[in-house]
């Protein structure tokens, strides 16, 4: 582990022992990594055979500070396929540098995983979208990276990935067919969106004015994660699918403000995690290992 910032976060070897000894508390080996959002994490339970390990048994993990985020890994069986779900993610918001908010990707794509699911709570900024849809992700603006923190800053090795990457078709066009018409077969046709998610920083939830600018910039939803651990996905080579669930809608008029809390986050989470659950449980019968 280093400390100079010009060689922040863990070297490739540190990340293949931390994904060694993971799987040596595991008989699965995942193909397929799951990052479940605020509230989402009860896709777990439908995991057959699952070994559980808590992020506190894992050196060098960081801890899940958040409510709605257990802080552990499931693997298992879902669909026939064998998968690693992070049951608790890490947002920037919490202290975590961040590279250390995606490290758990590098450590997935260690332990063998190909294709990366990220889910999330998001706020809706099109006008056009109602609490309890659910939004694909067909990209995304990486508003911290664009004011200069990017979770790839740091000395690169190109063991994970390029110095320069390009980030367009982070989001994989296959996956994002497959999981349309798995919507539509499912008759969630009326509640299904596509569009661009932005991360901001939080813990705060945006202002009406913030609102309106991050709408006129091109976003359709808000959120404060994600778009760090896409972004490193990519790097190292992972195929990406990402969906929102719209626990609320962003105010933007002084008319209709409405003051978004994280338990009305979380509440309705509980009332549509089992559609996305479903939906990306389809999805991943469909994914090609
Ligand atoms: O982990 P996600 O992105 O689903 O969590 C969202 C964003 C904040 O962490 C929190 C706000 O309620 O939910
Ligand atoms: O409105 C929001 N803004 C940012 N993050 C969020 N996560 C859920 N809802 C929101």
């Amino acid at each position: 582990m280093t400390t100079d910032q010009s060689e922040v976060g863990y070297t490739f070897d540190d990340i293949n022992s931390i994904a060694k000894d993971v799987l040596q508390k595991t008989q699965h080996r995942p193909t397929i990594g799951i990052i479940c959002g605020s509230g989402l994490g009860g896709l777990a339970d439908k995991v057959d055979q699952p070994d559980v390990v808590h992020y506190h048994e894992i050196k060098e993990f960081p801890v899940a500070t958040v409510q709605g985020h257990e802080g552990k890994l499931v693997f298992g069986k879902l669909e026939g396929k064998t998968v690693v779900l992070m049951r608790g993610r890490f947002h920037y918001y919490e202290g975590y540098p961040m590279w250390k908010v995606a490290m758990p990707v590098r450590v997935m794509k260690a332990m063998g995983i190909s294709t990366l699911i990220v889910t999330n709570a998001a706020g809706g900024l099109n006008p056009e979208f109602n609490t309890g849809d659910l939004m694909i992700l067909r990209d995304h603006i990486d508003l911290p990276g664009l004011t200069g923190e990017c979770v790839l800053i740091g000395r690169n090795d190109e063991r994970f990935g390029p110095r320069f990457p390009a980030t367009v078709g982070t989001y994989d066009d296959q996956l994002i067919k497959q999981a349309k018409a798995i919507a539509q077969e499912l008759g969630y046709g009326p509640v299904l969106r596509e569009g661009v998610y932005i991360m901001i920083g939080g813990p705060t939830f945006e202002t009406v004015a913030e609102s309106r600018l991050l709408r006129n910039w091109g976003a359709d939803a808000v959120g404060m994660s994600t778009v760090p651990e896409a972004v490193v996905a990519k790097h190292c080579g992972l195929k990406v699918f990402g969906i929102s669930l719209i626990t609320d809608m962003c105010s933007l008029s002084y008319d209709a403000v409405n003051a978004t809390t994280h338990e009305e986050v979380l509440k309705i989470g509980q009332k549509r995690a089992g559609d996305l659950q479903k939906l990306v449980s389809c999805l991943i019968g469909k994914i090609q290992d």
